[in-house]
Order: structure tokens, then sequence, then C-alpha cells
């Protein structure tokens, strides 16, 4: 028996999606965007382990872009993956991977004032305690907070935003509102948001006072349930151990999950290290480091977004060498986040897959659901989900 890790690195996104110009930011659409090589074109990059693996190489198979600075001679097998599933956000990506499509449209909330109807906006006050809410708008959530959190803290109303994806998120102070309580409103309310087929609800705690407010690592997703057992359903059907590193216990609403490390993304990469280490034969470990999206890609932050890569990268090259014969680790994203692109939204693109531990190949244009049926082959367990492996 072998082991399998899956890794995605949030928004790292590599152009070329197809259905770019169906998805927007503002009234742009995504036609162009292409995460990583609009950065390695600001400014030199430098990603030896990602590269050797073969991200330039696929960065120009999706997408045909230019990759200064990326141009190994790939040493692992690489490809670029299609999404269809009819959204660019964290869920859909994610359970695409895993090998669940989204069957549905996604229900957004628009981009007017109010963004939400009037009877979501009451019942979200009924269940905090509180005569209003602020915000009510499309944002971006450190902005939002900078504009309201002086009056949030004096009336005690939470302030409560959405974005171009199927979400709800209500950022609070985590002493002066509570963090207990914003995560019981968040959980209470989430059944009715999904019920309108809004994806995730989501917690935004954050601290600080006079202007000078930052958000904490106890943000919690609250998704709507997946309409199909997943990977990790079916390596916990077959008896496997599943390891969730990051939000993945929050992306699958703790379905088909053994046990979930949380922390910051330097914290995410000691818990990888550890299970590379101690993760059982015939386990499989699925992590995701969110903030290369939350830090840097909404927040348009180009350098920021280079050395978090960069950083990544590094980390990575230390622990592909203590990985043991037999093992698996494939490094993917869910959507991209072009740092250079208008707005602060999420980019439509395809994503790399990099998979270390089968020898060098290009495993060409392929889709997100393969990356599922690649890990069920590996483990050899029985998968139920669409797509083909790639061993
Ligand atoms: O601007 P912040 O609060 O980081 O929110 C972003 O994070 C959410 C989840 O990816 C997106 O919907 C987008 O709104
Ligand atoms: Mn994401
Ligand atoms: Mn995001």
């Amino acid at each position: 028996m072998t082991r399998a890790f899956l890794v995605v690195i949030d928004s790292v996104g590599i152009g070329g999606a197809p259905d770019a110009d169906a998805f927007f930011n503002g009234s742009r659409p995504d036609t162009g965007a292409n995460t990583v090589a609009h950065i390695a074109q600001a400014q030199p990059l430098k990603l030896p382990v990602m590269d050797a693996l073969g991200l330039g190489a696929a960065i120009r198979l999706a997408s045909g872009a230019d990759t200064p600075g990326l141009d190994a001679d790939p040493t692992g097998a690489w490809g670029a993956a299609t999404e269809v599933s009819p959204g660019k956000d964290t869920p859909s990506g994610h359970w695409e991977l895993a090998g669940v499509p989204v069957p549905w449209d996604w229900t957004y909330f628009p981009d007017t004032q109010p963004a939400f109807p009037d009877n979501l906006t009451a019942l979200i006050c009924k269940l905090a305690g509180t005569e209003g809410i602020l915000g009510n708008c499309h944002a971006s959530g450190t902005a939002i907070i900078d504009a309201h959190a002086a009056e949030h803290m004096r009336t005690g109303w939470p302030i409560v935003y959405t974005s171009a994806d199927s979400v709800l998120q209500i950022a609070a102070h985590e002493e002066s509102f509570g963090l207990d309580r914003l995560l019981t409103l968040c959980r209470d309310l989430a059944p009715h948001v999904h019920a309108m087929k809004v994806g995730r609800v989501i917690a935004r705690p954050f601290v600080g006072t006079d202007g000078a407010y930052t958000r904490t690592p106890n943000r919690k997703d609250y998704a709507i349930a997946t309409p199909a057992p997943t990977i990790c359903d079916d390596a916990q059907a077959a008896g496997r151990r599943v390891h969730a590193v990051g939000k993945i216990g929050d992306i699958f609403s703790m379905r088909g999950i053994d046990e979930v490390r949380k922390g910051d993304d330097r914290t995410l990469m000691g818990h990888l290290s550890d299970l590379v280490d101690t993760a059982e034969e015939g386990s499989f470990t699925f992590a995701n480091f969110v903030e290369f999206d939350s830090l840097y890609g909404h927040r348009r932050d180009i350098p920021g977004y280079a050395g978090h890569l960069e950083w990544f990268d590094a980390e990575l090259g230390r622990l592909l060498p203590r990985l043991r014969d037999g093992d698996l680790l494939i490094v993917t994203a869910d959507h991209g986040n072009d740092p250079s692109w208008t707005g602060t939204d999420h980019t439509r693109e395809r994503v790399p897959v990099l998979v270390y531990g089968i020898g060098a190949k290009s495993l060409g244009q392929i889709a997100f659901v393969d990356v599922a049926a690649t890990v069920a082959d590996h483990l050899g367990i029985p998968h139920t989900g669409p797509g083909k492996s790639v061993l």
C-alpha cells in the first residue's frame, strides 16, 4: 500500500480557461487572466522545485503565455486541468478536484446596495440579536472592516458582505462581538443560506482598535454539503485514514474526513511535514494553503503573492525528498486569483497538476475530476465519481 498527498495551493491558476469570458471582475471578463504568468512577467520569480515538476511547461500548455524564469525541462509529470463547474470559487474547485463537479447553478447576491434580500437581513438580525447589519454590499474583506469596524464596535451590528462568489461573509470583532457568538451566528444562518443555493457562509473574525484591524486565523467556512460522494468518502469507505490540512474539513462539511489540522500557512506546512513522516500506509492527505488567495490574490498584491510562492516552493523542496518510495504527491489549485487583474475577485483559469512520484511525462490537457481518479487509482480503492487516472 502507498500513500497519497493532494496539495491545493489556493488560487494558483495558470490561465487559458476556455470559458473565461463568461466570468467577470466587475464589468471586465476574465479572458486573459493568468495568475502565475502575470506574476512572473511582473517580477523575477524563482520556483525551482515546482518548475522542475513542470510548472512553467504547464503554464505554456494551458495558455501559451510567456513564463520568464520558469523554463526547466520537467522531471515530474505535469498537466493543465480545466474546470467545468459553473463557479470559480473554492468549493466548486475542490469538489471537482475531489470528483464531484457542481451540478447546479449557484445563487449570487447582486452587486447592489442592499445586496441581501430584506427577509435574509431580518433573519441575520434575529439570529444576531441586533437591530441591523452593516455593509450589505459587495466588498473586499479587509476594506469593509476598515470602513465599518468602529461603527461595528459601537453598535454591535455585524458586518455582512458578499463578492462575485456565491458566499455570505460576516465580519465581527473577536472580543467586542465575541468569537463564539460569531461562529454560532454563521452556523445557525448557514442552513437557510444553503437552501438558497448560496455555497458558503464564512465567519471573518478580526481584532484590533483605532483603525488598525487584522483578521485572525479563526475564519470558518460553513459550506453546503457535496451532492455526491467525493474521493474523501471513497477513501474512508475503503477503510483508509483521511487527513485534512487547512480548510479542507470546512469545504467538505467534514464528510469523509477523519481528522483536521488547522492554522496559518506556515503552521499548515508544519502539519503537512509531520504527515509526511507519520501518515499511515494507504492513507490520503488533502491539504489547502489559502494565503495565496486570501492575503495576496484578493488584495492584488503581486510582490506578496510572489514571495508566498517562493516560500512554498522552498518548503516543498524540503518535503519531497522525505516522501517514501511509492508515495504520490500532487500539487494543484482550485481557481485563479490574478493579482494583476481588475477588481478583487477570483479569476477563471486552468490550474497546474504537478505529480511527484511517477517520473517525467506530460499529462496534457486534463480535467479537474482526473485528479480524484488518479488518487483513487494510486490508493487502489474503488472510485464512484467520473474522471480518468493519469497513472
Ligand atoms: O475579500 P475577502 O474577505 O478576503 O473575501 C474573499 O474570500 C472569499 C472566499 O474565497 C471570496 O468570496 C472573497 O470575497
Ligand atoms: Mn480557493
Ligand atoms: Mn478567495
